[in-house]
C-alpha cells in the first residue's frame, strides 16, 4: 500500500464494503483480498469504478465477466505470493508424510507415543504435480532438492518450457498411476473442478498422499471420503476448501486429513509483495501507463506499450471518426495493418480502435476492456489483416466499415515527432490531423468552392484553423476537411449544405 499512501492523487478508504454502502458510488478503484466478494450487485452500486485490484492470485471472488461488461479493468498480483504458497505446499507435504500435526497434538496431550507416528521419507518418492505454472514449478524445484522425482501434468505446458524447467510432461493418467504424492496447482475452472473425483482417484496408487493448496473443489471433497475410509488414500493435506470456512465438514473427522485455514499466502513477505504489486499497478493505471497483470486486458510489458502507444491513439481516432461518418447500423469492421505497425502487438490497437468506434454509439462506458464484448452484443464483427501496402508511409492502419448499403474506408499513419495523420478518407487521398472540431464537406470539384465555404463560416463567426482538400479526379468527387476553432451548430451546417455543388456536410469530433 505504501505507493498509494505516498500518492497525493489517491484518497484511501479502508472499510468492508458493507460499511461503505453510502460511499460506494464515489470510488474509482477497489482493492480486495480473497474475502470480499465482488459481485454484479456490488458493481451496480459502484458506477464510478474503473479498476479492481486483487491483492493475490485467484480472482474467483470477483465476477470478472460483470466487471468486463462494465469496462472495469481487473488486475491481480500474480507472483507476489508464489514462493509462500510453494513453501506452504512443501511444509504440508512434509507434515503429511511425517504426521507432524498428529504427533504435535499427542505430545501436547501429555502423551509420548513414538511408535504411533512412524512416517515416510520424501527422498526417492514420485511427486505428481497437476498444474505447472508459477507455484507448481517452484514446488518442483524444492522436490528435486529433496531427492524426489517429479511427474508433471499440465495440458498447456509446452515441451520447451518443460525442458527448461527440467521436467517431463505426462498424461493425467500417467501421473495418477505412478505418483506416491499428488499436489494440485491449477486454477479452479470448469475443467479443474472435481479433477480429482471418484474416477481419477480410483486410478491413483494405493497409499497415495494428496495435497490441495490451490483452490477448494479441485479435489472433490465428497468423493474423497470413501477413499480415506478404505485406506486407499493414506493422507490428505488441505489448505483450501469448497466452502471457506468448511464448518463441521466430514473430512475434518479423519485423523489423516491435515488442514490449514487458507494460509498459503499468509506470510509477511507475501502480503507485502502482493500489496505493493497491486498498488503500483493501480498507480500506473491512473497515470495512463500500461498495466502488466490485467485479467481482462491483453498483458503488455512497458517496452511493448511504449512501441504501440502512438498507434493505440491513432486507432482510437480512426474508430471515432469512422463511427460518426458512418452513423448508420454497421455489421463489420476490418482493420489492416501495414509497415512497422504490423510487427507490433496489434490486438491492443484493434481493441482501442473498436472502443473509439463504439463510444459515440453506446451510452455506457466502453473501453479496451469491454469493446469486444460490446461489439458482439451489438452484432458487430471485426477482424485484423496484415498487408505490405503502406501507400508510401512507414506505417499505415486502414479501417473499412461495412454498413447497410455503404462501405467506408479511412487510413491513417503516425509520423514520429509530428503526430497522427489521416491520409485517405472515403476513397480520396487527403492529409489532416485527427484532432478537435472537424468539418467534412463533400462537393463537386469546381472553382470557388473554398471561398464560398469560407464566406459562410466567416459570416457565422467560425474561424478555420486548417483546411485540407482532396479529390478523386479533376471535376469529380472532391472533399474538404476543415479544422475549426469551435464546434459548429445545425444552422451553420444547413447554410453550408445550401451552397451549390455541396453534397454532404458532417461534423466530426476527434
Ligand atoms: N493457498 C493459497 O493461499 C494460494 C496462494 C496463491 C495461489 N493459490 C492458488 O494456486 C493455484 C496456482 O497458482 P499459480 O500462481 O501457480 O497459477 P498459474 O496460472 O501460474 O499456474 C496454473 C497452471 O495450471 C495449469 N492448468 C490450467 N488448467 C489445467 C488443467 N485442466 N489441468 C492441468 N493444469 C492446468 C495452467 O496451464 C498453469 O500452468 C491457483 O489456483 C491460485 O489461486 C493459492
Ligand atoms: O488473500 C489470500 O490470502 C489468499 C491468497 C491466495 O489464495 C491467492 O489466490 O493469491
Amino acid at each position: 500500500m505504501a505507493p498509494l499512501c505516498a500518492s497525493a492523487q489517491i484518497d484511501i478508504v479502508q472499510k468492508k464494503t458493507t460499511e461503505a454502502e453510502e460511499e460506494l458510488h464515489t470510488f474509482d478503484a477497489l482493492l480486495v483480498r480473497s474475502a470480499t466478494k465482488v459481485t454484479e450487485e456490488l458493481l451496480e452500486k459502484m458506477p464510478n469504478l474503473k479498476i479492481i485490484g486483487r491483492a493475490g492470485v485467484g480472482v474467483d471472488n470477483i465476477d470478472v465477466d460483470a466487471a468486463t461488461k462494465r469496462g472495469i479493468v481487473v488486475i491481480n498480483a500474480p507472483n507476489g505470493n508464489t514462493i509462500s504458497a510453494a513453501e506452504h505446499t512443501f511444509a504440508m507435504m512434509a507434515a503429511l508424510v511425517r504426521r507432524i500435526p498428529q504427533a504435535h497434538i499427542s505430545v501436547k496431550s501429555r502423551e509420548w507415543n513414538r511408535s504411533a507416528f512412524v512416517g515416510n521419507e520424501l527422498f526417492g518418492k514420485k511427486l505428481g504435480i497437476i498444474g505447472f505454472g508459477r507455484i507448481g514449478s517452484e514446488v518442483a524445484k524444492r522436490a528435486r532438492a529433496f531427492g524426489m522425482s517429479v511427474h508433471v501434468y499440465d495440458p498447456f505446458l509446452t515441451k520447451e518450457r518443460a525442458e527448461k524447467l527440467g521436467v517431463s510432461i505426462h498424461s493425467l493418467d500417467e501421473v495418477l498411476t505412478v505418483a506416491d504424492i499428488i499436489t494440485v496447482h491449477t486454477p479452479l475452472t470448469k475443467e479443474t473442478r472435481g479433477l480429482l473425483g471418484t474416477e481419477n482417484l480410483a486410478k491413483t496408487k494405493k497409499g497415495v498422499y494428496l495435497i490441495n493448496c490451490a483452490r477448494g473443489g479441485i479435489i472433490d471433497e465428497q468423493a474423497l471420503i470413501p477413499f480415506l475410509e478404505s485406506g486407499h488414500v493414506a493422507g490428505v493435506a488441505l489448505d483450501v476448501f469448497e466452502q471457506e470456512p468448511p464448518g463441521d465438514h466430514p473430512l475434518l473427522a479423519f485423523d489423516n486429513v491435515i488442514v490449514t485455514p487458507h494460509l498459503g499466502a499468509s506470510t509477511v513477505e507475501a502480503q507485502l509483495n502482493v500489496a505493493t504489486q497491486v498498488a503500483e499497478e493501480l498507480l500506473h493505471f491512473f497515470e495512463g501507463r500500461p498495466v502488466t497483470s490485467s485479467i481482462n486486458l491483453p498483458a503488455l510489458s512497458k517496452d511493448v506499450y511504449e512501441k504501440i502507444q502512438a498507434f493505440y491513439h491513432l486507432g482510437q481516432k480512426l474508430g471515432l471518426i469512422a463511427s460518426q461518418f458512418m452513423n448508420i447500423p454497421v455489421q463489420e469492421l476490418s482493420v489492416t495493418y501495414a509497415g512497422t505497425v504490423a510487427d507490433l502487438e496489434t490486438t491492443y490497437i484493434t481493441r482501442s480502435l473498436l472502443a473509439g468506434f463504439l463510444r459515440p454509439r453506446v451510452a455506457s462506458t466502453v473501453n479496451e476492456v469491454n469493446a469486444a464484448m460490446v461489439a458482439k452484443e451489438r452484432g458487430i464483427t471485426y477482424g485484423e489483416k496484415f498487408s505490405d501496402e503502406t501507400h508510401g508511409y512507414a506505417n499505415c492502419i486502414s479501417l473499412t466499415v461495412h454498413g447497410e448499403n455503404k462501405t467506408f474506408t479511412i487510413k491513417g499513419t503516425h509520423v514520429p515527432n509530428y503526430g497522427d495523420r489521416i491520409v485517405h478518407f472515403d476513397g480520396v487521398a487527403i492529409d489532416f490531423a485527427p484532432e478537435g472540431h472537424l468539418l467534412y464537406i463533400q462537393h463537386q470539384d469546381r472553382p470557388g468552392m473554398i471561398g464560398k465555404v469560407g464566406n459562410v463560416l466567416g459570416a457565422h463567426d467560425v474561424n478555420i484553423a486548417t483546411m485540407q482538400v482532396g479529390r478523386q479526379e479533376a471535376g469529380g468527387k472532391a472533399m474538404m476537411i476543415l479544422s475549426l476553432d469551435k464546434p459548429v451548430d445545425d444552422e451553420v451546417l444547413q447554410a453550408l449544405a445550401q451552397i451549390d455543388d455541396i453534397e454532404t456536410v458532417k461534423r466530426l469530433e476527434a
